[in-house]
């Protein structure tokens, strides 16, 4: 998308705050001083468990191809004033810094860094927005999409909504996070293409209407394609539509791959089941039944609760729009930065809800895997020279009510980042689609069935090791003495 310009890159696609912070950093001389920024959110989207990581392909692309193109130089000299050597800095900018990250379709938690940044600081700050954009959605559509596949459970589950999502790169980017989710496929052909995934659909309403009649509308179908799920709702589901589907299926026999029917509104519990005796009855046991119509996790619960005949479900609105949540809320926090003597500083932001404090200075998360019974016992943050492997008994405590705690033993601790660039340099080479999802499907199994629940989960225990807690502690010691200081003074 060029707009007119010869060239164009997505670093622009920044809040222009970020490039005047870049400036102030490089008029002062700090622009190359080491920094790490921690990315993570701090609330369990839709009040699920557990949520799952998507949007590392996308960030990896992103940062292989940052710089500064001609025509961004150009708007930055034009319209917002800078001078030349600040772009000339900018023109040679390219990310020459380590991002570690949890592996996409990692099962994640509040609070613990999925991202950490570690980057000339204005390297580092320049890409805080497109970072924040990428995964904050797509980690919201993977877990929308996997609380969605914990109902549908054996079944089939189809991402239809591309035509509602909040434009063509959500719906493109979404279908790709459902998918890793736990969907089965997609009906957006361009997905299929660009990502290997199956694509899969029927027809609409449109065509019933444009022949006046389902069994003629169904009967042309069947002259142009083997597979067939025939939409049966247009006019009336089981005077008109699954009669007519039934006709044509036992009209055309082998000819056609007779799939089913779809259902897309009425009382689907009811008509499916009525759907369903006429289709066994005639000998069409084999035939699925398809819905669709503004499902989502409740109600396909209820769907099922009710006993509805439904084998696929095509879900559309709600999963890619994110629809009872619409945003994640992921930041992106400084939590070291290189002093004037090299040695690295751990910094924190204050805030009067114990549970916003960012979490100073670089580190790890682990996971702990109880040996005996291969579940995972929590995560846990520790700073970057602790190694938990090499402990017997860990003590693992609730990081703002300390009183809740545990001890460990008998575990493995499985340090969840990679690097995926070191010193700018791209070193990871991402799975294939298919083992992201099964990566996704693979580590939800070290959950116990309590944090997977989709009403009311219990919490899932992140934790802070005693020396990263500590150390955040002793921070907020030293802000608080600096601010009284201030006061006095
Ligand atoms: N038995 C059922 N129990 C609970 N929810 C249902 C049941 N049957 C359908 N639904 C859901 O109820 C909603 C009905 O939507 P709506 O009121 O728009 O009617 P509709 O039958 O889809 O009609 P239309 O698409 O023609 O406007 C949909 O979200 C659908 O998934
Ligand atoms: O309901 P969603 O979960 O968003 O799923 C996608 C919807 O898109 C289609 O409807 P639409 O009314 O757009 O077209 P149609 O005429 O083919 O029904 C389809 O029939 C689904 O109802
Ligand atoms: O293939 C379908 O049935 C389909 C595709 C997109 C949206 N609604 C339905």
């Amino acid at each position: 998308m060029n707009q007119g310009y010869e060239d164009d890159s997505l670093t622009l696609h920044t809040d222009l705050y970020q490039i005047n912070m870049a400036k102030t950093y490089w008029q002062d001389g700090i622009h190359n001083r080491n920094a790490v920024f921690d990315l993570y959110f701090r609330k369990m989207p839709f009040a699920n468990g557990y949520a799952i990581y998507a949007g590392l392909e996308k960030v990896i692309q992103y940062i292989r191809d940052f710089r500064f193109c001609e025509s961004d130089l150009a708007y930055l000299r034009e319209e917002v004033k800078y001078e030349e050597d600040f772009l000339d800095y900018l023109r040679n900018m390219r990310f020459s810094g380590t991002i570690r990250s949890m592996k996409e379709g990692e099962v994640v938690f509040n609070n613990e860094p999925i991202i950490q940044v570690e980057a000339p600081l204005a390297e580092a700050q320049l890409i805080e927005t497109a970072l924040l954009n990428i995964v904050n959605y797509q980690t919201l559509i993977a877990t929308k999409a996997s609380r969605i596949r914990q109902v549908v459970n054996g079944e089939i589950a189809l991402e239809f909504g591309s035509r509602r999502a909040q434009e063509m790169d959500a719906a493109l980017w979404g279908t790709r996070a459902a998918f890793i989710g736990g969907f089965d496929g997609t009906s957006n052909v361009r997905a299929g293409k660009l990502f290997g995934m199956p694509v899969a659909g029927t027809h609409a309403h449109a065509m019933v209407q444009a022949y006046k009649d389902d069994y003629i509308a169904f009967k042309k179908y069947a002259e142009s394609h083997r597979d067939c799920v025939f939409l049966v709702d247009t006019y009336d589901t089981l005077k008109s539509g699954v009669p007519a589907a039934i006709k044509v299926a036992k009209e055309f026999g082998d000819l056609i791959n007779f799939k089913g029917i779809r259902l897309d509104s009425g009382d689907m519990a009811f008509l499916s089941k009525e759907a369903r005796k006429m289709l066994d009855e005639a000998g069409f046991v084999d035939a699925k039944i398809f819905a669709s119509s503004d499902l989502d996790e409740y109600t396909i619960l209820h769907l099922k609760a009710q006993g509805a005949k439904i084998d696929s479900w095509g879900v559309g609105t709600k999963l890619i729009t994110a629809f009872d949540q619409p945003a994640l809320g992921a930041v992106y926090k400084l939590v070291s930065i290189e002093d004037e003597h090299g040695d690295m500083q751990d910094t924190i932001k204050i805030s009067g809800n114990a549970e916003k404090v960012s979490t100073p200075g670089r580190k790890k998360v682990y996971r702990i895997i109880n040996r005996l019974n291969h579940k995972s016992e929590g995560d846990y943050i520790t700073l970057w020279d602790e190694n938990p492997e090499e402990e017997s008994r860990l003590k693992m405590f609730h990081p703002v009510h300390t009183y809740i705690s545990k001890f460990v033993t008998d575990f493995d601790a499985v340090n969840l980042h990679e690097t995926i660039f070191n010193h700018g340099e791209l070193v990871y080479e991402l799975p294939a689609l298919q083992q992201i999802k099964g990566y996704a499907a693979e580590n939800l199994n070290l959950l116990w069935d309590e944090y997977k629940r989709s009403l009311n989960p219990e919490e899932y225990p992140v934790d802070l090791s005693e020396k990263c807690w500590d150390n955040k502690m002793r921070k907020i010691e030293e802000v608080r003495e600096k601010v009284d200081h201030l006061k006095k003074s």
